[in-house]
């Protein structure tokens, strides 16, 4: 089943989608003319990119490669740099705001108005980003169709260096492909706007199929640099390209042409350095602190702070800690002690990996750290991440002890460390202190002080600032919408939800899945669903797990399964879940089974749900042995849930005699309510009054009031026949005020 397939048979409410996407929002506005907009797609290594060098040399339209715009934020360090390195490593696709904005800022730079944009957009979510931000669509669609292992085999070879171009990523990549992207493709043959090529052949052979439809183009006629016709002979390796595009400009030139619509060339910068081709960009980072290292053993001092700015730079952007601990060692005490912007690196690298005690060691050496607060600010977020939001604090307070002016970075973070301390009072301080230092109307400020308040339990002081907040954006909701959340106002939460949709700001997983868990109806539920799919997020971890508990919790097990069984990826929430679902049928084995294989690491909720399933299904040998393999292969000790499940599974297979000494035995602490209470229940479905006596009496202490005890009691006593004895506990009853 393909995603589609499966979003038409869950037959989704569309009516909060289309409260959602307002139509009159896809319309372009009229403020000049549109530009000619085509989108290629096709999997990896279907030749995409080949055939795009043809076709801008033959039409002159400009290269836009969506994966060449990211690597270029990998490459220049940007904001978004390390996120993004890190989704492109395993194949996934970055977030649609990111890749959107990038593609807008090369579409209003540019002169040229034909665009060929590559490999874009990849998932439902990418076109409808698409569509809200740039409000346009696309002219023609081309898609290059291309048989799986041809695609493999191509991008082997490929060479290029790229991270990704492994068998394990690609194999990550295909599948994600399959899922999210087919959805897309199927949507603009439904608007009859796809063309589907061939991607097998020759790059001449399928540059034939190319041509025509271009052709047909009247805008593309006339301005493209070359005749088309001319352009059928034989065709020109990659590598010429270059070559060739500076030929033809020169042609250009000389026949009097005043501007080109060849414009700048797009950027296509590897991951890695053009003489490595070879390696990765770690590999890469290797081989220069080795050479460091070996000059450095010869006596040959290294001396210039760029090259370890630069290097802490690279181990920062990919966390790479021992690399960074090695490019420590190598820089001279007096350029670390002496070197604001080298020190501040390091304290950044070793707070950002998680040694807040490093950093701290190397911020205290530090002889200038008061010349600025980017140090600072490394440190306290190194704090906030761990947790010690009192360090973190302290930092802040010392900071301004040391006369070190804050900036807008180092507000979010100590606001951070303050919602986990939960102090509204500092919060209070902290918001005059940023309203002084001139913050008052920074989003990025504002937003950390809206989940700020959220955290320090006052949703009111949250409210307040987020309507004051000037420019909203989805960080800015979505903190709103997670504050109503953590706080149960579910009802705030969904008109905030609403809102968000309605101003065409995304939603983002956590807030999604955080919703989903929360929804009251069903029918909001399946609604939610429906939006979801429509988003291609469905296959978010998050947000699929939410939807396997949602599913699970009205009984519908198929469509639970389904979603679990179509998932990219899988955390043990996922199978916790759908163990859950199982746990009153032996398909919970099979899955468990199944997570044990994936090495997939249980926790203690994996072993209350098939301990149960045990229990319900008379399994008491294999409980028993999950029982022992929980702490002996797994590490965890049981808790009191598992007590419980245990003498639920005696008790049910009538070993009453096992299930007590479970308790009286086994048991390490003192037994609580759940497992006197599976005793007691026990005894009443075998008849045992001698040992529900027992568990009656303790659950009487645990829980005077639970009249549930007293009448099981009472029929564990009427099975017996002994009605004196019903009588007595009834009158106990009596006595307790709780006969209803
Ligand atoms: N028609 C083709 N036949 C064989 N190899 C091809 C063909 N088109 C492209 N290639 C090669 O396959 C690899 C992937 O092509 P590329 O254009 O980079 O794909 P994409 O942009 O779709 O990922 C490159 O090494 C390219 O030279
Ligand atoms: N619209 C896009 C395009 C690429 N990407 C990311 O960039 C990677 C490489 O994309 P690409 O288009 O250069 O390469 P191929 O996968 O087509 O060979 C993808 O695997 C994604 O991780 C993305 O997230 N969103």
């Amino acid at each position: 089943l393909t995603l589609n397939q499966a979003a038409s048979g869950l037959k989704v409410g569309e009516s909060f989608a289309t409260d959602i996407i307002k139509p009159e929002e896809r319309v372009l506005p009229p403020k000049e003319k549109a530009p000619f907009i085509t989108f290629v797609l096709g999997g990896p290594g279907s030749g995409k990119g080949t055939q795009c060098e043809k076709i801008v040399e033959t039409f002159g339209l400009q290269h836009l490669s969506a994966g060449d715009l990211l690597r270029r934020e990998i490459a220049m360090h940007t904001e978004n740099g390390a996120m993004i390195l890190n989704l492109i490593k395993d194949g996934k696709i970055v977030p649609s705001e990111v890749t959107v904005k990038l593609i807008q800022k090369e579409l209003e730079s540019s002169d040229n108005r034909k665009f060929l944009i590559d490999g874009f957009p990849r998932t439902e979510e990418n076109r409808v980003a698409f569509e809200r931000i740039i409000r346009a669509d696309p002219d023609v669609v081309l898609f290059f169709d291309c048989p799986e292992e041809e695609m493999v085999k191509r991008v082997l070879n490929r060479n290029q260096g790229r991270i990704d171009d492994n068998i394990t990523t690609m194999k990550k990549r295909l599948k994600i492909f399959n899922a999210l992207n087919r959805p897309v493709i199927d949507y603009y043959k439904n608007k009859g706007k796809l063309y589907t090529i061939n991607a097998v052949g020759t790059v001449d052979d399928i540059f034939q199929h190319v041509l025509p439809i271009f052709n047909s183009f009247e805008q593309l006629k006339e301005s493209s640099h070359v005749n088309p016709q001319s352009h059928l002979g034989p065709s020109l390796k990659p590598r010429h390209h270059q070559q060739l595009k500076q030929h033809r400009q020169n042609e250009y030139n000389n026949s009097g042409f005043t501007s080109l619509s060849f414009t700048k060339p797009s950027p296509t910068p590897l991951l890695i350095g053009k003489q490595s081709i070879h390696r990765t960009q770690l590999e890469a980072l290797d081989s220069v602190i080795t050479d460091l290292e070996t000059s450095a053993q010869k006596g040959i001092s290294i001396t210039e702070p760029e090259i370890f700015a630069s290097l802490l730079e690279t181990c920062y952007s990919l966390r790479a800690i021992d690399h960074g601990v090695r490019v420590h060692h190598l820089i001279p005490p007096y350029l670390l002690r002496n070197n604001v912007g080298i020190s501040s690196k390091l304290v950044r690298l070793y707070a950002s990996c998680g040694f807040a005690e490093v950093a701290h060691e190397v911020f205290d050496r530090m002889s200038k750290r008061e010349s600025s607060p980017f140090a600072w600010n490394s440190l306290i977020s190194g704090y906030a991440e761990l947790g010690q939001y009192e360090d973190a604090m302290a930092l802040y307070f010392q900071m301004a002890e040391d006369g070190v002016k804050p900036d807008r970075f180092t507000f979010p973070r100590v606001l951070k460390a303050c919602g986990g301390i939960g102090s509204v009072q500092i919060g209070e301080a902290i918001h005059r202190d940023l309203v002084k230092a001139g913050f008052g109307y920074d989003v990025y400020v504002l937003n950390a002080l809206v989940d700020m308040y959220a955290k320090c339990g006052d949703i009111v002081k949250a409210r307040n600032v987020f309507y004051m907040i000037p420019n909203k954006d989805y960080v800015s909701w979505n903190s709103m919408l997670t504050g109503y959340l953590h706080h149960g106002l579910l009802h705030e939460a969904l008109d905030i939800f609403r809102l968000m949709v309605q101003n065409g700001i995304e939603p983002d997983k956590v807030a999604i899945s955080s919703v989903l868990a929360r929804v009251l109806s069903f029918k909001h539920g399946r609604q939610l669903h429906g939006w979801v799919i429509r988003r291609g997020m469905e296959w978010e971890l998050s947000v699929a797990n939410a939807l396997i508990v949602l599913y699970s919790k009205r009984g519908q097990l198929d469509q639970a399964c389904f979603i679990f069984d179509q998932m990219l990826e899988r955390d043990t929430v996922s199978w916790n879940a759908i163990i859950s679902v199982h746990s009153k049928d032996s398909n919970g084995f099979k899955y468990f089974e199944q997570m044990q294989r994936a090495d997939a690491k249980p926790d203690g909720i994996t072993f209350v749900s098939v301990l149960s399933l045990c229990a319900n299904t008379g399994m008491v040998e294999d409980g028993e042995r999950l029982f022992s393999l929980m702490s002996k292969e797994y590490g965890i000790n049981p808790k009191m849930e598992h007590y419980a499940c245990m003498v639920n599974l005696y008790g049910r297979a009538g070993m009453m005699e096992e299930a007590y000494s479970m308790i009286v035995q086994e048991m390490e602490f003192e037994a609580g309510p759940t497992v006197w209470g599976a005793l007691l229940y026990a005894c009443y479905l075998h008849g045992n009054t001698d040992i529900g006596e027992v568990a009656a009496q303790r659950l009487f202490e645990l829980e005077p009031d639970n009249e549930h005890n007293f009448e099981l009691l009472m029929r564990i006593y009427s099975k017996a026949k002994r009605a004196e004895d019903v009588e007595r506990v009834r009158q106990m009853l009596v006595d307790r005020g709780l006969e209803t």
